[in-house]
């Protein structure tokens, strides 16, 4: 009684035969214009509300942020983790406790602080290899920036760097990127809505694989850590959880295997969507030159003199201003729109929203693209332009609608350190770097392929080095 209004429902299979599976997020914008910002969907027998729109969003995940603050617990996802882990942790104790413990541990290694920046710039020293390597010719940066961002939080959660060509590395990069891609994708889908099929072997069965290979390899590594700590001197994310563990009793949900989904988790949120969003932006940087070019003026008359590796880089050019190159770091953020469904909540009591009912347990859909660009809150919503996030005295300015990384008390708890890592590897790589779109290639091809995180469709681009001037 006075749900949503939503389209006609199919006994049992509910809305899914209206939504493309491979890609429904044309079909959710064509629902939007005919019922409006909240609107009900069926998944199979599930009933889901889908929030669209600046006003709507930040309504519920702000204003009534606890209402809105839980996680679906019978979808695919919570089968193949077991229910541990944080991302996909419903609201209450467990996942309060293991935020806070998540955050605070972060902030302990430096994240925000200049000792991570010099754990990003070291990685940033083996991208500059293997793009020095091709100098001249056409590359593919695609599984770089997927290791390399994978290194990063590597290095955080386990204390370990790897070889791009490690096997470990490899195995891991492409058990996640797997994950992403399958885990609302249309198997997801059939899983989501009919729990007949449940025990069928059907391609659905991978998405377990691929995350048994995934907690195998965070295991092995676990058990190394357990072999080789000091109590009391934690060396990175791993030892601060047993230190804790030891600290809270077995009793507690410092778990073992809570660890291990724990340490995917971070991993898995880490790696794709900072990658993902380094694609995007080199699609667009070597397609456009003159942004290009812009960005290289600014970041040499900022860095004028200096080493190339500047410990400190990053908060001295955050408070530059008139930054057209933290405008494009915001563009390629809005229109790379990499996490366009955010993650599913689910309303934590019978609740109400714009004049609606939603009752306890219902799915909420949070439509990001849709605020990302949304008519009316850019000047350029449906076109790459940083002028967008420039006011009339080319200030850097940041609308409200920008919001990639969510909002509310289940937004991105990475976002401090992702945009670190972008900010410190756009700056150096554009000022060693000149990236050109390949003379041999095709028309740059934007459109999105569709998964968790969006990504571009493979593509090439040609390293030149440069002198700063
Ligand atoms: C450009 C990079 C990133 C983007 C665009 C992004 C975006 C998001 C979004 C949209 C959510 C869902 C928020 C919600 O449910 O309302 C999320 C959640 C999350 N992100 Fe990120 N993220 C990024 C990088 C990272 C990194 C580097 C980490 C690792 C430290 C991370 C860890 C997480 C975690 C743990 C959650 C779940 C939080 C919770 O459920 O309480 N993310 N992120």
């Amino acid at each position: 009684k006075n749900f949503p209004p939503g389209p006609f429902v199919l006994p049992l299979l509910g809305n899914i035969l209206q939504l493309s599976l491979d890609n429904p997020l044309k079909d959710f914008e064509r629902l939007r214009k005919t019922y409006g910002n909240i609107y009900s969907f069926y998944i199979g027998l599930k009933p889901a509300v889908v929030i669209s729109g600046m006003k709507t969003i930040k309504e519920a995940l702000v204003n009534k942020g606890a209402d809105f603050a839980g996680r679906p617990q019978d979808l695919l996802i919570n089968d193949v983790n077991d229910r541990k882990g944080l991302i996909m942790a419903d609201y209450g104790a467990l996942w309060r406790e293991h935020r806070r413990f998540v955050l605070m541990t972060l902030r302990n290694l430096g994240v925000g602080k200049t000792s991570m920046e010099g754990i990003i710039h070291r990685e940033i020293e083996y991208i500059i290899k293997t793009l020095e390597k091709g100098i001249g010719k056409s590359m593919s940066p695609q599984l770089m920036f997927h290791n390399a961002a994978s290194n990063i939080i590597c290095q955080l959660l386990f204390g370990k760097r790897y070889e791009y060509k490690d096997e470990f590395i490899t195995k891991m990069v492409h058990s996640i990127t797997k994950l992403t891609e399958m885990i609302n994708g249309p198997w997801a889908m059939l899983y989501d809505s009919l729990p007949v099929v449940h025990n069928l072997p059907l391609p659905f069965r991978n998405v377990f694989t691929h995350f048994k290979t995934a907690i195998g390899l965070v295991n092995t590594l676990v058990t190394e850590h357990k072999k080789s700590r000091i109590p009391g001197e934690p060396r990175d994310f791993v030892d601060s959880y047993l230190d804790e563990q030891n600290k809270r009793g077995v009793e507690s949900s410092f778990s073992e295997e809570q660890l291990l989904v724990e340490a995917l988790d971070l991993h898995l949120a880490g790696t794709d969507t900072t990658s993902n969003t380094l694609l995007i932006a080199f699609l667009y940087l070597s397609s456009i030159p003159q942004i290009q070019e812009r960005c290289q003026r600014e970041i040499d008359r900022a860095l004028e003199g200096k080493n190339r590796v500047i410990v400190g880089i990053y908060t001295c050019l955050a408070t530059f201003r008139s930054l057209s190159r933290q405008a494009v770091i915001h563009e390629v953020q809005r229109v790379g729109n990499i996490v366009p469904l955010s993650v599913f909540h689910a309303a934590t009591k019978d609740t109400e929203l714009m004049g609606y009912t939603i009752p306890k347990g219902t799915m909420i859909i949070e439509n990001l693209s849709s605020v990302l660009n949304e008519e009316g809150q850019w000047k350029f919503p449906d076109k790459f332009n940083p002028e967008n996030f420039l006011n009339e005295q080319g200030e850097f300015i940041k609308p409200e609608a920008f919001m990639p990384f969510s909002a509310g008390p289940r937004a991105c708890l990475g976002e401090v350190l992702a945009r670190m890592e972008l900010f410190l590897i756009l700056v150096t790589l554009l000022r060693k770097f000149r990236f050109e779109w390949p003379e041999d290639a095709e028309e740059p091809d934007y459109t999105p392929v569709y998964g968790v995180t969006l990504t571009t469709r493979p593509y090439n681009m040609k390293v030149q080095l440069r002198v700063p001037q």
